[in-house]
């Protein structure tokens, strides 16, 4: 498909300049309009579909924020980097192999002096939603059993959420740490998928409902009790503090970082 020109805002200041990557999207939309009313932040390009992230190279932006689909960010991210950018990356679908692929890019194109630029990977912007992972991550040695609600509009292209993943991996690795073996489960399921997704053993459902935007639960239980979890996104307001905050971080990160909790003091 033939790239066409990317317009550039004509003012360039002193400000860190940014790109965002899928910015006719609904978090695309956000993100642009708290960029633009950020007082140290400057919104130089707005790219889409139809853009070829490659043009960025040689221009004023310093960071691109990619809120595209899963299908396309990896890509992106690698072509971003070979532009000269530092890179924050909200969209979902990332894995243990394509972490290593933009890992081992990063060693390549890295000054050898602990330089280079930096690529911030977050499932998740909101403070609830890291804190609400965090906790779980905490707690997860302490029950016998966990499992995991994502619910969003049903718009979203993807299931489970990358944050319900994210979850489910830390909720496993925690459990792992601490020696305990499987969860206690006898059900035979009558229908497939009854008992949701499965991921490193432990059970994620994805509900898909008309006026959600995004929320997860937590459920961790043993016998007599249970702790919930709850984090509740009402409107995309409350991932921008959390894009800002990287788009910040990241030029003086080098290298990768996943998940806004390594930026922020949780103690
Ligand atoms: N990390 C977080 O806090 C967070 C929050 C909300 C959504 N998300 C994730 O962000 C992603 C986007 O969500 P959304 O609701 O904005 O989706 P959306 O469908 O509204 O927007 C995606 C945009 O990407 C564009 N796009 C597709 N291919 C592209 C390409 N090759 N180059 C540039 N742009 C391209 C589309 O045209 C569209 O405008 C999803 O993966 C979602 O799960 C993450
Ligand atoms: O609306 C979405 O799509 C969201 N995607 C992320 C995910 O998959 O975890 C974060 C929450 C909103």
């Amino acid at each position: 498909m033939h790239a066409r020109p990317i317009a550039y805002a004509a003012r360039v200041t002193s400000h860190l300049s940014v790109a965002v990557v899928g910015a006719h999207g609904r978090m695309g939309r956000a993100v642009c309009d708290a960029v633009d009313g950020a007082p140290d932040l400057e919104l130089v390009a707005r790219l889409d579909a139809s853009d070829d992230v490659a043009g960025l190279a040689g221009g004023p932006a310093q960071v691109a924020v990619d809120f595209t689909v899963p299908s396309v960010t990896e890509a992106n991210v690698h072509a971003l980097l070979d532009a000269g950018l530092h890179v924050v990356v909200g969209t979902t679908g990332w894995t243990e192999e394509s972490l290593g692929r933009v890992r081992d890019h990063l060693a390549e194109v890295s000054s050898g002096t602990g330089g280079g630029p930096g690529v911030l990977i977050a499932p998740n912007f909101a403070l609830s939603a890291v804190l609400a992972m965090t906790f779980a991550q905490r707690a997860a040695r302490f029950f016998e059993s966990a499992e995991v609600i994502e619910l969003h509009h049903p718009n979203k292209v993807d299931a489970p959420s990358g944050t319900a993943m994210t979850t489910a991996r830390h909720i496993a690795a925690a459990r792992a740490e601490a020696g305990l073996g499987p969860m206690p489960d006898a059900t035979e399921t009558q229908v497939d998928g009854a008992r949701g997704a499965v991921v490193d053993g432990v059970h994620v459902h994805a509900v898909r409902l008309r006026g959600l935007v995004a929320h997860e639960e937590i459920l961790l239980g043993n016998p007599g009790e249970q702790l919930t979890i709850r984090t509740d996104s009402f409107d995309r307001s409350s991932f921008m503090p959390g894009v800002l905050l990287a788009v910040r971080e990241v030029v003086r990160r080098p290298g990768l970082t996943f998940g806004l909790d390594q930026v922020l003091d949780l103690g």
